[in-house]
C-alpha cells in the first residue's frame, strides 16, 4: 500500500481507489501434449464462476516466484520444477485492480487437481476462446494463441 493514498479523516484510515493494484501470480501450466490446465474459480470469489488459470496474491515479502510455487502447491497439489515469465497484465475491474504476473509453468510434479473441489480441465490452446474467463485474461489468450 502506497502511503500517498491513505487519507485520515476523522481518525478513520480511508483508502483510495487509485492504491497499488493487487499483485498475483498467476501460472499457465502446460501438459505434455500442448494443452494448458484451467479451473472455475469458486462462486463466491471476485469473479466468481469464471474459469482461470491457477495462483493468487503475492504476499509480503514473498518473490512472485515463490507465490506461484506456494498457490500452485496449495490450488492444484503440484510442486512447480520450471516457469518462466510470460507476461504483465494492468487491468482495472470495477472494484479492484489488479496487476497478474503471469508465468508458463514447463514442469512440474504431483498429480494435478483442483484441492477445493472446483471444476478443472485441459484445454488446448485453440479452444480457450470457448470458456468464460475474467477481463484480464483476453491479454493473456491472445498471446497464447499468436506467440511473440
Ligand atoms: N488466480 C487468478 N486470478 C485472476 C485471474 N484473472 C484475474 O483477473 N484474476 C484476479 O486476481 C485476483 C486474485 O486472485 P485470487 O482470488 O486467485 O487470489 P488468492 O488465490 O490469493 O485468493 P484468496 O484470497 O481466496 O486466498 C482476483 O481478483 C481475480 O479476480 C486468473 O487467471 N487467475
Ligand atoms: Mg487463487
Amino acid at each position: 500500500m502506497n502511503l500517498a493514498h491513505v487519507a485520515r479523516v476523522k481518525n478513520t484510515n480511508i483508502v483510495m481507489a487509485n492504491s497499488d493494484p493487487l499483485h498475483v501470480a498467476v501460472g499457465v501450466i502446460e501438459g505434455t501434449d500442448g494443452h494448458v490446465f484451467i479451473s472455475k474459480r469458486h462462486q463466491a470469489l471476485h469473479q466468481g464462476d469464471k474459469w482461470e488459470f491457477p495462483g493468487g496474491k503475492v504476499e509480503a515479502g514473498e518473490t512472485v516466484y515463490d507465490a506461484l510455487v506456494r498457490e500452485l502447491r496449495e490450488e492444484c497439489n503440484i510442486e512447480v520444477q520450471s516457469a518462466s515469465p510470460l507476461t504483465v497484465i494492468h487491468h482495472q475491474y470495477q472494484d479492484k485492480r489488479v496487476m497478474l504476473d503471469v508465468w508458463r509453468v514447463t514442469s512440474f510434479s504431483g498429480e494435478i487437481g483442483q484441492n477445493e473441489g472446483q471444476e478443472w480441465l485441459w484445454v488446448p490452446i485453440y479452444a480457450l476462446g470457448a470458456y468464460q474467463f475474467p477481463e484480464a485474461n483476453q491479454a493473456i489468450i491472445d498471446l497464447l494463441e499468436n506467440p511473440l
